[in-house]
């Protein structure tokens, strides 16, 4: 009884605990927008098939830059009364504006200068449903068509070459999505650049091959059943167009990198606040979705207040996304809404956030020294990108030419950088010396100065972090003390093969056989029951983690 009555009081903080971590997720991805966005648009999707069988109304109305919201509201006397929320944007996309169109306002104008030695980065936001998918599936297949338009015409001859990588962050470990879903490690260079060793990277020189890359990825990566929602994702998948360019211009020479341009899609944010689940895996999963996107949101507050210290290292999402948070880099954001009335109090969250994060965007010089963003992407990229690529008729002569490479380390092409700076950054010795400037917060960052302390507000976090950290190391430490188990006893039976062999020759004596197998026996014995405490020990740990919580095992 007494028991049921601690599990009922634990049930109510983990509860607790879980709302905070729900609301906080929630509140991190939007912070996300805070960071880079230089350039922040609407999507609104049509209403669905269900929402018109059920009548609902289109409570946005758009403009080309603005929308407003219908909000129904009742009156203390119950009588109803219509309050109007209006928003402007960068952009407000309406149901009727295609995917070729998004491409266009988003995607299109940092093509070209990720030939100019820029990192961007294309993000979506929005409710679960209001049309995420939707819109960034189809961006990188039209970006690498885009790509290697330029590389064939604008570009050709130069000794550009254009990589896909595709890989996902689930459960805390790196996959390779074009790899077997081989697991990957990453580590950093001399020159503090995050590698992920053994990734495999795809020449490409051809749509269709990339078409196929991006299909096959897409159908490796891991999705499932989550209590909040069946379709929701549960990693975070992370597609990369890397351009490199061999020092001399030619094929033969190794080449480097020149930009990069990576499509990130998020883990469902509700994968964080899916607590009914029973099943641990996916609690697991969960949990550490929770820890991977409060990191996020850590190194996004240090980069947005200008700190020393920029906790990249809190998880591995936040390690991998470092290249494209510091230096010359360029974010995209679409914020994505449903249209109808039952959706009424996310939209207007999405789009309450996305509002501040677009007053901050304008605002703030920290943030514009920080990301080296002076402009907006349309002032930066003078003509668009439709304008000066010939006609999709012209690449008729594409020849396949997609052979995997494994990247241990990149190097950027620092020479092909100081000749060609992008437009932003020429006759600017103040952006210079900004850059040096992130260059030492890097540093700094990087362990080679004192780390601030964290701040008061982040100490709720560290706790749950902490735990979550050495849960997800005693998995790693189980998983292999069982490799270990498993080899050893290999080595054991086949000591026993040879013993049994012995004991079929004439001649055999019978005390030698009976000791060595009650040796072979015992040490077989010893190997279980290390491996079954240590697995009890594992299994004691997760139930003392809240997250964890299962009945019985
Ligand atoms: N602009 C649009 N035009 C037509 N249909 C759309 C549009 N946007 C979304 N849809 C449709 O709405 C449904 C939900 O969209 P989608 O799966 O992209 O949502 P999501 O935000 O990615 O959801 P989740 O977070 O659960 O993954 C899909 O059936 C999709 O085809």
């Amino acid at each position: 009884m007494q028991s049921l009555h601690q599990e009922a009081n634990s049930f109510t903080t983990i509860s607790f605990i879980l709302w905070i971590i729900k609301s906080e997720t929630v509140m991190m991805l939007f912070t996300l927008l805070l960071i880079t966005v230089d350039w922040l648009q609407v999507r609104k999707r049509p209403l669905n098939k269900k929402e018109l069988s059920k009548n609902e109304e289109d409570i946005i109305e758009t403009q080309s830059n603005s929308l407003v919201v219908h909000e129904t509201k009742f009156k203390v006397d119950l009588t109803e009364y219509v309050e109007k929320h209006e928003f402007v944007f960068d952009a407000v996309l309406n149901e009727e504006v295609s995917n070729d169109e998004v491409y266009c306002e988003t995607v299109e104008p940092i093509v070209p200068i990720i030939f100019q030695r820029t990192k961007a980065t294309c993000f979506a936001y929005g409710q679960t449903g209001s049309g995420k998918t939707f819109t960034m599936k189809p961006l990188p297949l039209k970006a690498s068509r885009d790509i290697l338009r330029l590389m064939h015409h604008t570009y050709r001859n130069q000794g550009f070459q254009l990589f896909v990588s595709f890989f996902e962050i689930y459960g805390g470990k790196l996959y390779d999505l074009l790899g077997d879903r081989k697991k990957l490690c990453m580590r950093e260079d001399g020159k503090q650049q995050v590698c992920i060793v053994g990734l495999q990277e795809y020449k490409v020189s051809d749509v269709e091959t990339i078409k196929d890359l991006i299909e096959k990825g897409n159908a490796t990566r891991s999705t499932g059943t989550t209590g909040a929602n069946e379709e929701s994702s549960r990693s975070h998948a992370i597609l990369q167009l890397t351009i490199k360019r061999s020092t001399d211009g030619s094929e033969s020479k190794p080449a480097r990198v020149v930009g990069k341009l990576s499509f990130i899609d998020l883990a469902g944010s509700e994968r964080g606040a899916d607590t009914t689940d029973n099943d641990k895996q996916t609690r697991m999963e969960g949990a550490e979705i929770n820890k991977s996107l409060l990191a996020l949101k850590e190194c996004i507050r240090a980069l947005d207040n200008d700190q020393g210290h920029i906790p990249f290292r809190g998880s591995k999402l936040t390690e991998v996304l470092r290249d494209s948070f510091v230096g010359n880099s360029r974010t995209v954001m679409i914020s994505c809404v449903s249209p109808n009335a039952g959706s009424c109090e996310h939209t207007l969250n999405t789009l309450r956030y996305a509002d501040r994060v677009k007053s901050l965007s304008k605002g703030n010089n920290n943030k514009k020294d920080v990301f080296s963003s002076t402009s907006n992407l349309k002032e930066s990229t003078t003509q668009p990108l439709s304008s000066i690529l010939p006609s999709a008729s012209t690449f008729e002569d594409d020849t396949v030419d997609s052979w995997p490479e494994q990247t241990d380390r990149e190097e950027y092409d620092e020479e092909f950088y100081d000749q060609d700076k992008p437009v932003w950054k020429q006759n600017s010795k103040v952006e210079s010396y900004r850059f040096s400037n992130m260059d030492d917060k890097m540093r700094r960052a990087n362990g080679q100065s004192k780390w601030k302390e964290p701040l008061k507000s982040d100490m709720k976090y560290s706790n749950y972090d902490d735990d979550l950290n050495s849960l997800l190391k005693e998995e790693e430490d189980l998983v292999n003390a069982h490799r270990r188990q498993v080899e050893e006893t290999m080595d054991i039976v086949r000591e026993e093969m040879n013993l049994l062999v012995e004991a079929d020759q004439p001649g055999n004596q019978l005390d030698d056989y009976v000791t060595r197998l009650n040796t072979i026996l015992s040490q077989k014995a010893a190997g279980i029951l290390q491996l079954q405490n240590r697995l009890a020990h594992f299994q004691r740990r997760l139930k003392e983690q809240n997250v964890l919580v299962s009945s019985g095992n």
